[in-house]
């Protein structure tokens, strides 16, 4: 029987994409391959991590629990586990459910863009300063329908311009969503605005994560 390392189980508000401020269930797997620079859920990453197992069932019995309509999937690294697919498809059983799945773009979407149309990606592709952009798969980007996100996480000037030069490249405004949002506290959310303006970047969103003004940043389970 399958099961998942789970490092918590929690309702808030989503504080990130599309459903930003609404309502949300999260489940967050543990451990990740990449290591990037700015990582705020490193807790969750290390091996000693404690976890409860769970089973596709469980996950699903808890999800049903909350009576949230939005779930969100985040880690470490959701889509590295063993049992993904059976449990996005377990997931997307329910009706009136919104499932979104935080992934790091180093992983191969093909198998899971055609699981539910219910089902969103967030595709992060990493910037130069997270010291990972190297593992991005661009080919991902050929998969991404209009309900996906790709997030730019950008801590520099240098970031910034690498994510023009992606979204450019790959014309990812007129394919999904785009998002930009500071590695918190690293850049002035203003100066990624003054960019905005200066590159005349229509069709991309800032994002600021609300949880990190609600709550204390490095606050868990919120
Ligand atoms: C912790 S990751 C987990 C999911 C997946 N591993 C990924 O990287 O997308 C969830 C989101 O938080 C973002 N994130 C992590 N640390 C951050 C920070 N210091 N500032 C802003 N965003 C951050 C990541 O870029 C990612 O979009
Ligand atoms: N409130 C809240 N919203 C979130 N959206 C994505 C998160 C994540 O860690 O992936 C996250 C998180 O950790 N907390
Ligand atoms: S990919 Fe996501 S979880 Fe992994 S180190 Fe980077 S931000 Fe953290
Ligand atoms: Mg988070």
């Amino acid at each position: 029987m399958t099961t998942f390392h789970v490092a918590e189980t929690f309702t808030s508000i989503n504080g990130e994409g599309t459903h930003a401020g609404q309502l949300a269930v999260f489940v967050r797997f543990c451990g990740c391959n990449l290591n990037c620079s700015f990582c705020d859920t490193t807790w969750a990453n290390e091996p000693d991590v404690p976890y409860v197992c769970q089973t596709t069932e469980e996950i699903c019995a808890s999800v049903d629990a909350a009576g949230v309509h939005n779930v969100t999937l985040t880690g470490g690294e959701p889509l590295l586990r063993g049992g993904m697919t059976e449990l996005l498809t377990a997931l997307s059983q329910k009706e009136n459910r919104y499932i979104e799945i935080e992934t790091n773009g180093s992983v191969d979407l093909t198998p899971f863009v055609g699981i539910s149309p219910s089902i969103a990606f967030t595709m992060d592709y990493k910037l130069p300063g997270s010291g990972m952009e190297a593992h991005m798969r661009t080919e991902n980007f050929a998969l991404l329908r209009a309900q996906d996100t790709v997030k730019f996480v950008a801590g520099s000037q240098e970031d910034l311009q690498r994510a023009l030069e992606v979204i450019r490249t790959y014309d990812l405004t007129h394919r999904c969503h785009v998002y930009l949002s500071p590695v918190f506290g690293s850049i002035e959310p203003a100066e990624i605005v003054d960019f905005m303006q200066a590159h005349t970047l229509n069709d991309v969103t800032l994002q600021l994560q609300m949880h990190k003004f609600i709550w204390d940043p490095n606050k868990r389970g919120v």
